[in-house]
């Protein structure tokens, strides 16, 4: 089954870090075909070097073994119907697109196996999180390439039912961002308490990265964490006093996550 090329459709910055995770783990270049009409010059430059094919357009000479489909979302009615020829009775389709459904790959593509996933931007650094359903037509085979290939970039987690991925994509695939504007509020709410501009956000970079890396290396829960800093009566029990206050900022996440969740089932509408 896996005697045909690991092709990918989109090698922007998703398809360029699976990509990426491929070689580095071991994936020859030349099982690797890329088909982007015009990449990146960076990554036009690391097709060339590596020695990997690329094809503007879907080539008619091949049968995938894998074919991974990472163009977005509105990109992917276009794109399915074309990429039929690609297809063989042991290819695996695998997308990483918000919102667009198996249902719809299908109806593009045909009565073929499928893998919706939904990855996350740490899958630039080999640290993302993963999410994968599959249908009925992907053997157990096909299920483990999948794996294997979904991997490179962090840890897989396969859930039973589709529509547990769009709260997926809310949730994880969404997440990094609002991370990173956790780390905007602090550095401005540290500006305002009186540090320098840069200096905030150097702080506060840093204690939102540290505090990750203190969850990737324990199992230890957020909250035990998060007790571990809060003194009896010290500064931490103040800050946390108004940042849980009501539940306010609970039912704010509880928003923005219903909204990710809502946008995603929209998105399904494009196909
Ligand atoms: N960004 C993220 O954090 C995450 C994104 N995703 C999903 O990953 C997918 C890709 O997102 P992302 O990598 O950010 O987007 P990018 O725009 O970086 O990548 C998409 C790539 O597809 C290329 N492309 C456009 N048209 C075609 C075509 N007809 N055939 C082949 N390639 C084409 C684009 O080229 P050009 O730029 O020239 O148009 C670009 O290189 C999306 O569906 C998104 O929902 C999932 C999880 C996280
Ligand atoms: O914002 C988006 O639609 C994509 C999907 C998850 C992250 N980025």
């Amino acid at each position: 089954m896996t005697s045909g090329p690991v092709v990918l459709v989109g090698a922007g910055n998703m398809g360029g870090a699976m990509m990426r995770g491929w070689l580095a783990s071991g994936t020859e270049p030349g099982a690797i075909i890329v088909v982007d009409p015009s990449p990146a010059p960076a990554m036009a430059e690391l097709l060339k070097s590596e020695g990997i094919r690329h094809c503007p357009a879907v080539p008619g000479d091949v049968t995938a073994g894998a074919l991974i489909v990472a163009v977005k979302p509105q990109m992917m009615g276009s794109v399915l119907p074309g990429l039929k020829p690609l297809i063989g009775p042991d290819t695996v389709c695998i997308s990483i697109a918000a919102g667009t459904t198996i249902g719809t790959m299908a109806r593009h593509l045909g009565d073929v196996a499928i893998v919706r996933s939904m990855p996350n931007m740490a899958a630039m650094i080999g640290r993302g999180i993963t999410a994968a359903v599959a249908n009925d037509r992907v053997s157990d085979e096909q299920r483990s390439f999948a794996n294997e290939l979904l991997m490179v970039t962090g840890p897989v987690e396969w859930v039973e039912t589709e529509d547990q991925i769009d709260a997926v994509t809310a949730l994880s695939g969404s997440g990094p961002a609002y991370v990173f504007f956790l780390v905007e509020c602090m550095a401005e709410a540290g500006r305002k308490a009186g540090l320098e501009d840069a200096m905030a956000m150097r702080l506060a970079r840093a204690t939102v990265s540290g505090a990750g890396e203190l969850l990737h290396q324990s199992a230890d829960h957020a909250a035990a964490f998060r007790k571990s800093v809060t003194s009896p009566g010290g500064t931490t029990a103040a800050a946390l006093d108004v940042l849980m206050r009501d539940d306010a900022l609970q039912a704010l996440f509880d928003e923005a996550i219903a909204a990710a969740k809502k946008r995603a089932h929209e998105l399904a509408e494009h196909g």
